[in-house]
């Protein structure tokens, strides 16, 4: 591939179907649901066209709510996001099947159910990168808050048991030794105790900071794409980012990544020509202070996402 007498080795494809998610079932914070269109409207679409992608119409999934959605446990909405994360995952699988690379925009987190099972549907082999403040790796039992979106990681590892009947569908697909995270810095003492009897690779801000960002990525795809050829999918949670950089979203923790540090993992995953999917979650334009605080995030997240489908490796 060569653009601008610039030749690439990564993307060898470039045909991206763009999901737009409004959801925002898998937490309480309203306003999440609006992520997809700001992003849209900041232009991404011709962005990425500017990087040389063909656009395929994007296509937005409507998510109705069921008439009763009572707890299942300790677990909120438990139908509503079982069937909307189910949606999520066809799609994905679909776009795969056609030939493209799926972005998914959400939305809240809780949709990676869906795009990390549509993916590892047609990739097996698949590796998946979670750039992220927070594990979300609680179980059904372990939730502090009963929020979906603090849990995919466990429900697509098939820790839950019994596994919530709202998401029997979801297949546990996904490795221990096929998962890495990149951020973490809130982690509740369940997840803690999860991540370390499973032995899963996470690189905390504390490792960001002792390595340096360059050293992480290259340690976390050690871990988990030992031989280099696994197909990556890389799950992006805008609030991995410092809130100095991504103050609109609903969880924020302080002391992130610099947007230059999140952009560097993305450069770095589109790099090994890898890259199969990738989502980007929990923007929440309801939640800046201000226009410009709102602004900012969405910027940023349209720039780790053109960062991960090629803009600034050269
Ligand atoms: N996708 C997110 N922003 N997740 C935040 C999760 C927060 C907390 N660990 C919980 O389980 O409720
Ligand atoms: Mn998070
Ligand atoms: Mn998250």
């Amino acid at each position: 591939m060569t653009v601008q007498g610039i030749t690439y080795k990564f993307h060898k494809n470039r045909n991206v179907q763009i999901i737009s998610c409004p959801f925002s079932g898998g937490q309480a914070r309203g306003g999440v649901e609006l992520g997809p269109d700001h992003v849209l409207e900041h232009g991404l679409e011709k962005q990425l066209e500017s990087l040389d992608w063909t656009i395929a119409p994007t296509k937005s999934l409507s998510f109705p709510e069921p008439a009763s959605d009572p707890d299942e446990g300790k677990l909120k909405r438990p139908n509503f996001v079982g069937s909307s994360t189910k949606n999520v995952a066809d799609t994905v699988a679909a776009a795969l099947k056609a030939g493209t690379f799926p972005l998914t925009i959400g939305g809240d987190h809780s949709l990676a159910i869906g795009t990390v099972s549509g993916v590892f549907s047609q990739h097996a082999d698949a590796c998946l990168l979670w750039i992220d403040a927070h594990a979300d790796i609680n179980t059904p039992q372990s939730t502090p808050s009963g929020n979906i979106h603090g849990c995919p990681v466990s429900f697509l590892m098939g820790l839950a048991e019994p596994c919530p009947p709202q998401f029997a569908w979801v297949k546990p697909y996904l490795k221990s030794n096929k998962l890495a995270y990149i951020g973490l810095r809130d982690v509740d003492p369940g997840e803690r105790e999860i991540l370390r009897k499973h032995n899963i690779a996470a690189f905390s801000m504390h490792h960001v900071d002792k390595y340096g960002i360059g050293k992480v990525v290259e340690l976390a795809l050690e871990r988990v794409n030992p031989d280099g050829k696994s197909p990556i999918h890389l799950s992006l949670d805008i609030d991995a980012l410092d809130p100095e950089h991504a103050p609109a979203t609903g969880t924020p923790v302080r002391g992130g990544l610099s947007l230059r540090e999140a952009c560097y993992i993305c450069e770095a995953l589109a790099e090994t020509g890898n890259l199969v999917a990738m989502d980007i979650m929990e923007c929440n334009p309801a939640l800046g202070a201000d226009a410009q605080s709102v602004n900012a995030t969405i910027a940023a997240a349209c720039s780790v996402v053109r960062c991960a489908m090629g803009e600034t490796l050269l």
